[in-house]
């Protein structure tokens, strides 16, 4: 049975991404395609959804309805741009609505397998200022290449690898959320909890870190979606650099927790990213 806040940020995620995909597709029937107009349009109807939220609402509830709502809008207004935009645009409808299928799956995976720890962060939005500084970088050079550039971002085929990369990833992160249950946190542990064990089966047979492995891929997929030729090396090396830090100090912690067991793990199983070893004892 789903959490509270896990059916509320799943109505108000479906409930916006249907009502503004309706709107889209009104939009495109009667030719009304014009970006003022749409901008317009979009302004108009999220001010009524955020004023429709807050009435129906607490402000917890709200503080969580709000934001899935604010992806559910993404995700729309996403496929609206694939659809419609001009061919040099179009690719980043792609890229927003892999960016709210990601952002929106990490809460309701977290409200189902750690309900009472789910919060607004879960969302992971604000991650970090290094990933919101990435996350505009890369829509910086988008724009930049598309203006001076157009015929670069007309590469469908190799935005389509991007998606397809962008959606493996995910679905590997999201099988490892719910295969590591209640062991999984956002945040690493520093203290064992009575509950926590060791977690081994599944894709967790394949790598040690099956979440980090989706994630690392699903970052970089990203800026192939973009055909982003400076972001997609920055955006590799960013991410590994991050991985291989967080794997360390992770590994460090479950070797605390687990001895001998983890060990027998690590010999067992790699880490999943390429030239990643993990903690060693
Ligand atoms: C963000 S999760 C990441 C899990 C894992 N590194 C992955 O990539 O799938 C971090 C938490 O998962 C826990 N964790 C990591 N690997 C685990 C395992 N094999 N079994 C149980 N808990 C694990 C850590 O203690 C930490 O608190």
């Amino acid at each position: 049975m789903l959490s509270q806040e896990g059916r509320i940020s799943l109505k108000s995620f479906t409930g916006s991404a249907f009502a503004f995909f309706v709107i889209c597709m009104f939009n495109c029937y009667y030719g009304i395609t014009n970006l003022v107009a749409n901008a317009l349009i979009v302004f108009l109807y999220s001010v009524n959804v955020y004023f429709f939220l807050r009435f129906v609402y607490s402000p917890y509830a709200f503080a969580i309805a709000v934001r899935a709502a604010f992806l559910g809008l993404v995700l729309s207004l996403g496929v609206y741009v694939k659809l419609v935009a001009p061919p040099n645009v179009q690719i980043f409808g792609g890229y927003m609505s892999v960016m709210a299928v990601f952002h929106y799956s990490e809460f309701l995976a977290i409200a189902i397998v750690q309900p009472k720890q789910v919060s607004t962060d879960s969302f992971v939005i604000n991650h970090s200022p290094q990933y919101t500084v990435a996350a505009m970088t890369s829509w910086v050079e988008f724009f930049i290449e598309t203006y001076f550039f157009p015929g670069l971002k007309e590469q469908t085929w190799l935005s389509n690898i991007g998606l397809l990369v962008c959606i493996l990833g995910d679905l590997l992160r999201k099988t490892a959320i719910l295969t590591a249950g209640s062991n999984f946190n956002h945040l690493v542990q520093c203290e064992k909890s009575n509950d926590h064990v060791l977690v081994t089966h599944g894709v967790y047979g394949w790598f040690r870190h099956p979440s980090y492995v989706g994630w690392f891929y699903w970052s970089i997929g990203t800026q192939i979606i973009l055909v982003n030729p400076i972001c997609i090396p920055a955006y590799t090396i960013a991410s590994w650099m991050f991985f291989k830090e967080r794997i360390y100090i992770e590994e460090s912690m479950l070797l605390s927790f687990f001895g001998q067991n983890y060990c027998d793990y690590q010999q067992q199983v790699g880490t999943g990213i390429p030239f990643i070893e993990g903690y060693k004892i």
